[in-house]
């Protein structure tokens, strides 16, 4: 039987979008299929990871030290778990990946581009080129509903502390990231949980990436 060729999907978007809310489906729609898949998260996917994780979750630090603290846990994702899945050619359904770098670090912080494209080379460098999803699914939500949406949900973490002009400048720097790149999917998160599931469903099918099956 020849192996199926791995498939790397992300999930983007502003906290509170609805991204954790869908991915279990997902998972359930690409098992239907018969893939297998490694589901996954950022920053985490790893013991090491994970604990970069809660100190970048957790403690007050400059922009430098989180994306380099961000990059590190990638690194580590990357050799330790996405690229082994991959060239076995699994599905990897990963909750955010680079684009919310940049979203968080550049657009949010205001951190320079320039050192973010930097690191991202030297971190998903692979066989001469960049490691990047192969679509990038952007859950698009107004900050205010998703401010709404959280309030009383959890406590929230030092990312969801933030003001919601931090969010307003995050969301525009997921904006700036999807008008540059086709692997970008736009969907529609202010929406019932139905609506938003069927356009996602929608978006693979029509990219040939699962049949019509329901989960
Ligand atoms: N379409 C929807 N309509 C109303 N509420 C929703 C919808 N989708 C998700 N929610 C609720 O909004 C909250 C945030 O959803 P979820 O945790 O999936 O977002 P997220 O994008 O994964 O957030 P984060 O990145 O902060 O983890 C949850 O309480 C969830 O139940
Ligand atoms: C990958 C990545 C994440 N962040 C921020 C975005 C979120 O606020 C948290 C992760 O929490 P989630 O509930 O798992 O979405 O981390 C970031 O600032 N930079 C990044 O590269």
């Amino acid at each position: 039987m020849t192996q199926q060729q791995g498939l790397f999907l992300t999930l983007e978007g502003i906290d509170g979008a609805g991204k954790s809310s869908h991915i279990e489906a997902l998972e359930a729609l690409f098992k239907a299929q018969g893939r297998v898949v490694t589901r996954t998260r950022e920053p985490g996917g790893t013991p090491l990871a994970e604990t970069l994780r809660t100190m970048i979750l957790t403690q007050a630090m400059d922009p430098l030290t989180e994306s380099l603290l961000v990059f590190a846990a990638r690194r580590d994702h990357i050799v330790q778990v996405i690229e082994p899945a991959l060239a076995r050619g699994e599905v990897v359904l990963c909750d955010r990946f680079t684009d919310a770098t940049f979203a968080y670090q550049g657009a949010g912080r205001g951190f320079d581009n320039a050192v973010l494209s930097t690191l991202e080379q030297w971190v998903q460098a692979r066989d001469g080129a960049l490691l990047q999803p192969a679509l990038t699914l952007w859950f698009d939500l107004p900050p205010e509903t998703a401010a709404e949406r959280l309030a009383g949900a959890r406590l929230p973490d030092k990312f969801e502390s933030q003001p919601v002009e931090f969010f307003r400048r995050v969301a525009e720097g997921y904006a700036a990231r999807a008008a540059a790149a086709p692997r970008f999917v736009r969907i529609d998160a202010n929406r019932s949980r139905e609506q938003v599931w069927a356009q996602v469903e929608a978006a693979l099918v029509q990219r040939g990436l699962v049949g019509g099956v329901k989960p």
